[in-house]
């Protein structure tokens, strides 16, 4: 099933096949609110025993990263027709990690994201901003035209799949602080404005970046959050059911107030 909200986790180079089963066989014994999209997105080696353990539970499957082309000489790539064969729906592309580590550009995202749209994979377009331009009040701009590059020369039409997630680099990782939810609202907010404008309303626009149980009900009320991308917190089964409640309560919320 797929709701509006979409709750995910890349568990980045963690988490063996064994230590897959177990987390996806506890995940998916929990109930799940109907109210969110819940995905996992797993190391490449793990992903056959992925699809095999989530079945036919309502969990999307992603994977961190793949090639545009479909084969060929590329030492250590993994091609579309691969990620398919495993059961994968979702491909991550662009994260700040492979732009920085492998020097991914905004031209490779978007190959990747054309090739991953040709073969109805789902791209998750993973885009933020750097300390100095979060300092220089320049974390909107940076983002849309991380945005504009890497869905370019695409027809909108073939958009409506695609999810964004906002992932600031100064809020990933052990030495990241998350957003405010004032940030998180204003840099969303102007992604919404330009994907809205495309006639891309319904592309959710996802926040990452040390995403935990304690802030993920006020991420989830906030304005123009349209899913947590969540990374160190749900690297166990219980952390990730724990941010997903905190969601669940922050999005609750939100639609109360929508409605009042
Ligand atoms: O990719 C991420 C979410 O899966 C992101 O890098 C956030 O990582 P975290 O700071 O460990 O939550």
């Amino acid at each position: 099933m797929t709701s509006s909200f979409w709750i995910g986790t890349s568990w980045k180079m963690n988490n063996t096949i064994a230590e897959t089963r177990s987390y996806l066989t506890e995940l998916v014994a929990a109930p799940l609110p109907e109210s969110m999209s819940v995905f996992v997105v797993p190391s490449f080696t793990a992903l056959p025993a992925a699809r095999e353990t989530i079945g036919d539970a309502p969990v999307h499957l992603g994977a961190q990263n793949m090639h545009w082309d479909e084969k060929g000489a590329h030492t250590g790539e993994i091609s579309p027709l691969m990620l398919l064969e495993c059961g994968v729906e979702i491909v991550e592309l662009g994260h700040s990690e492979r732009r920085t580590d492998q020097a991914e550009s905004d031209a490779d995202v978007n190959a990747k994201v054309r090739s991953a749209i040709a073969h109805d994979l789902r791209p998750l377009v993973c885009v933020g901003d750097h300390e100095e331009e979060l300092a220089a009040g320049a974390s909107a701009e940076t983002v849309i035209r991380q945005v504009k590059l890497a869905l370019s020369g695409i027809d909108t039409s073939q958009l409506s799949r695609c999810l964004i997630a906002y992932e600031p680099v100064w809020a990933i990782g052990e030495s990241g602080r998350v957003a405010s939810p004032e940030h998180v609202a204003a840099v969303h907010g102007a992604v919404r404005d330009l994907l809205d404008t495309h006639g891309l309303a319904a592309v959710p626009v996802l926040y990452g970046g040390s995403v935990n149980a304690g802030n993920a009900g006020a991420l989830a009320a906030t304005a123009g959050v349209g899913g947590l991308f969540v990374g160190r917190s749900a690297w166990t089964a219980g952390g990730f059911l724990e941010v997903i409640a905190a969601a669940e309560k922050g999005l609750a919320a939100r639609n109360a107030l929508a409605t009042a």
